[in-house]
C-alpha cells in the first residue's frame, strides 16, 4: 500500500463479549464465557489495516489508567501510536453473544473530553495531508460538540487528505453540512444511520440509491450504504455497484463494519477499481466474521474471499427489487 493510513478513535471502548446461550430480558443470564478486546470502530479499523499489511497511526483520546490493553494490541500489529492520553479510563461496551450469533451491544457514553483534548488530536494529525488516507470511526465522547469530527474531517480534507469518514447521528450530519471543499472522501452508514441522518424512510432499494447518489452533489466520491445480510451498494461518481455476502459463519457480528471499512481504505490505497474494492470491501467484513477481536484472517483467505463475492452493476441489482 503506498499511501499513508491514519485511524482517529475519539471514543475507544474495551469490548467485554459475554457468551450466553440465550438472552431473556428481565431473567438472570449464566454467562459462558467473557473476553475482553481492545475496541472501538477506529481501533479496529487500525488493527485490520495493520493485519493485511498497512503500515498505519492511530490517533484520538485513550484512558491512560487501562490503556495497557490496548498499548500491547498496536505493539504487537506495529501500529504507531499517537493518541492522547486522558486521566479516566476507556469505556467498556459490552457485547452478549447468544448461540447462533445474535448480539447485544451495550455501549457506555465513555470519558468526558473537553475543547482542549479535540486540539491536542487535531495536533497530532497537523502533519497528515496530501497523500493521506484517514479512516475517522465511531461516537464522540461527551464533552465534544457536534461536530468534533467533521472538524477534524474538514482539516484533513482540506489538506488534500482523503478522509472515510464512519460516523452517525449528530456527527455524520455535520460532517454533511461542510462544504464541498472539505468534505470527506467516503462515508459508510448503514440503512438505518442514513435513514436517521436524512430524516426519510430509505426501505425501497430505488430510494436508498437515490439517497446515496444525492450525497455525491455534497462532495463525497464514494458512498457506501451497508446493508447487513443483504450486502451493500458502492455508489461513485464513475460507476456504481452492488456486492452480495458470501457464506456468512456464525461468529460476533461486532466489528464487522470497521473490517469494512478498512476494506474500502486498503483497497483506496491500492488504487483497485470499484469492483475490486466493493469485494475487498466485503471479504474484510465477512473474514473478520470468523475471528473473535479486532483480528483478520491471513491476506491469501481474504483474497480467496473477495474473488468469490458477486458483484453486479447497481442498476441491475434496481431492477430485482
Ligand atoms: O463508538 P460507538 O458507536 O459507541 O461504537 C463502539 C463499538 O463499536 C465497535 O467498534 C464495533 O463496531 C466496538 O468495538 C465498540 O464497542
Amino acid at each position: 500500500m503506498s499511501a499513508d493510513l491514519h485511524t482517529v478513535a475519539l471514543n475507544p471502548a474495551v469490548d467485554l463479549t459475554v457468551g450466553l446461550s440465550q438472552l431473556v430480558p428481565g431473567e438472570v443470564a449464566r454467562a459462558r464465557s467473557a473476553r475482553h478486546d481492545p475496541g472501538g470502530k477506529g481501533v479496529n479499523v487500525a488493527s485490520c489495516l495493520a493485519d493485511w499489511g498497512g503500515r498505519v497511526a492511530i490517533h484520538g483520546l485513550l484512558g491512560a489508567e487501562n490503556a495497557a490493553r490496548f498499548e500491547k494490541l498496536f505493539a504487537a500489529k506495529g501500529i504507531a501510536d499517537r493518541m492522547v492520553r486522558l486521566a479516566e479510563p476507556t469505556r467498556t461496551n459490552i457485547k452478549l453473544l447468544e448461540e447462533g450469533g445474535r448480539t447485544t451491544d451495550v455501549n457506555l457514553p465513555g470519558f468526558s473530553a473537553s475543547a482542549r483534548d479535540l486540539a491536542a488530536v487535531a495536533d497530532s494529525l497537523a502533519d497528515v495531508g496530501k497523500g493521506a488516507l484517514v479512516a475517522i470511526s465511531g461516537s464522540q465522547p461527551p464533552g465534544l460538540d457536534d461536530d468534533a469530527s467533521a472538524r477534524l474531517a474538514g482539516g484533513l480534507a482540506r489538506r488534500g487528505a482523503r478522509v472515510m469518514l464512519d460516523v452517525s447521528g449528530a456527527p455524520l450530519r455535520a460532517a454533511l453540512a461542510l462544504p464541498t471543499d472539505a468534505a470527506p472522501f467516503a462515508i459508510k452508514p448503514n440503512r438505518h444511520e442514513l435513514e436517521d441522518c436524512l430524516c426519510r424512510p430509505l426501505a425501497v432499494r430505488a430510494d436508498l440509491v437515490a439517497a446515496a447518489q444525492g450525497l455525491l452533489d455534497r462532495g463525497i466520491a464514494l458512498v457506501v450504504v451497508s446493508l447487513g445480510t443483504e450486502g451493500a451498494i458502492f455508489v461513485g461518481r464513475e460507476a456504481a455497484v452492488h456486492a452480495a455476502p458470501v457464506a456468512l459463519s456464525h461468529g460476533s457480528t461486532v466489528g464487522a463494519g470497521d473490517a469494512m471499512v478498512a476494506g474500502i481504505v486498503s483497497a483506496l490505497a491500492e488504487g483497485l477499481t470499484l469492483d475490486r474494492l466493493a469485494q475487498r470491501a466485503t471479504a474484510f467484513s465477512v473474514g473478520k466474521l470468523r475471528n473473535a477481536g479486532p483480528h483478520l484472517p491471513e491476506n491469501t483467505e481474504l483474497r480467496s474471499l473477495a474473488s468469490a463475492v458477486p458483484v453486479r452493476p447497481l442498476a441491475a441489482w434496481l431492477a430485482e427489487g
